[in-house]
């Protein structure tokens, strides 16, 4: 970064636009692009975390910006950077506190350093002044849909009809709330934190503070989970010394869980790096697990007395958080998963001693990765019955429960009209238990 990009906060735009360039063009997940392309802007954690949050937004609201700027560019450019320099500068108008004249001078100015689009400096400032001139326009046109692409509504409104789909789209609409776990005294914690001592356990925090500053933090008394997240491995109900794998662990969240009510856990992740930060994860939080970087199918170990199953997936449970999900992801990304979350419950299956519990859970608001799955797990494994989830073991959320007893959240579950921060991740849970 140099000077002159200090004064017009350049760099944090340009790591934005470069971030939904790359996210969108390689259909990774934007943490990961923003974590390879940060180094080499070099920027103040502030101006990182405003790179993050244009970044975000855009993708949050991906739908509106489209159709704003599709009005207002009479058949235009169809370049697809000059398309995102776009959508960041509208979405910083439209959605973020930032003067519009910073969005649109700094569209601009990347525009200008830029080989192929030099020329369009002249263009990006006319479209944006435009936007800006007619934003309360565009926010009057919120249909709940506009930012959901049509196979995700589509899909939704199939699987929990028309009322209750709407509510999740409009859910995504927000950010997250920042939960935590804690290793005990949950109550004591959540007065500490001044946060909200969730009927789940959890603690959801009500102001947006930098994590690392917050008090317990450095003596690891808690961790960053979703309440929703933490439910998998409550329900698995470890008790002290038993021996349970956590077959996709990293980054630990349920590992810690685990760890933390004394069981002996080998927590098990394909990705060495991944496995990395689990370990160093649990190193703060002074909680031990043993660790291998494999393959779980390839796993050969004694049978276990508990195992819990967070399969990969296409992760739509979590748009809130990563709304770039939902424009990376495809029905092929669930259809192959699918296969993986099938293979992984059968290796699952082989590793459990008689007499053994299977917690299955997936990130995911699709049937195929979730309700479809324990459904043909079933099937396959006549040696296992489904043990229904109750509503006292996840805090009398009694909307959360199927009509089999499996664990359903949704992003529009846990409302509260007391604060603004509701919501829960979107988490299919199912138990099983292998015949004596
Ligand atoms: C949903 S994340 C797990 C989150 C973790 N359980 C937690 O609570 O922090 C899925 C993990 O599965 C891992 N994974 C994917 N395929 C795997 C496989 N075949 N064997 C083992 N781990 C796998 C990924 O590297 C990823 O870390």
């Amino acid at each position: 970064m140099n000077q002159s990009d200090d004064q017009v906060g350049l760099g944090p735009r340009r790591l934005a636009w470069m971030a939904v360039t790359e996210t969108m063009k390689r259909r990774v997940p934007l943490d990961d692009v923003l974590e390879e392309l940060s180094p080499k802007e070099n920027l103040s954690p502030r101006d990182e975390a405003l790179a993050r949050a244009i970044a975000i937004v855009t993708f949050r609201r991906l739908g509106t910006l489209g159709r704003a700027l599709n009005e207002r560019l009479n058949r235009g450019p169809k370049d697809e950077r000059l398309l995102h320099l776009l959508a960041i500068g509208a979405a910083q108008i439209l959605f973020l506190d930032v003067p519009d004249h910073a969005a649109v001078d700094s569209a601009v100015r990347l525009a200008q350093e830029d080989a192929k689009l030099g020329h369009a400096g002249g263009f990006i400032n006319a479209v944006l002044r435009r936007v800006a001139r007619e934003r309360d326009m565009i926010l009057s046109q919120q249909e709940s849909w506009l930012d959901t692409p049509t196979w995700l509504e589509e899909r939704w409104v199939a699987q929990y009809g028309e009322e209750l789909a709407t509510k999740i789209a409009e859910a995504h609409r927000s950010m997250a709330s920042v939960d935590i776990s804690v290793k005990g005294d949950a109550a004591g914690w959540a007065e500490r934190l001044g946060g909200i001592f969730l009927p789940t356990g959890s603690i959801r925090l009500v102001e947006r503070t930098a994590i690392r500053d917050l008090p317990g933090f450095d003596e690891g008394a808690w961790w960053v989970q979703d309440a929703a997240a933490a439910l998998p491995a409550r329900l698995l109900h470890a008790k002290p010394n038993e021996r349970i794998a956590d077959l996709c662990a990293a980054p630990g969240g349920k590992t810690a869980q685990l760890a933390a009510a004394g069981a002996e856990v080998l927590a098990v992740d394909r990705s060495a790096k991944r496995l990395k930060r689990l370990e160093e994860n649990l190193a703060r939080l002074n909680l031990k697990a043993a660790t291998r970087a494999i393959d779980a199918e390839k796993l050969d170990e004694a049978p276990f007395d508990a195992i819990l199953l967070d399969a990969p997936c296409s992760a739509t449970g979590t748009i809130r958080r990563h709304p770039d999900v939902a424009w990376t992801k495809s029905e092929e990304d669930i259809r192959k998963l699918s296969g993986l979350q099938t293979r992984l419950l059968d290796k699952a299956a082989s590793l459990l001693k008689p007499g053994g519990r299977l917690v299955y859970c997936t990130c995911s608001l699709e049937a195929e990765e979730g309700e479809r799955q324990a459904e043909g797990f079933l099937a396959r494994h006549p040696e296992f019955v489904r043990q229904p989830i109750r509503a006292d073991e996840i805090g009398g959320l009694d909307q959360c429960l199927t009509p089999e007893g499996d664990v359903r959240t949704l992003p529009c579950h846990l409302v509260s009209p007391e604060h603004e921060r509701s919501g829960l991740d979107g988490f299919y849970v199912a138990r099983f238990v292998k015949a004596s």
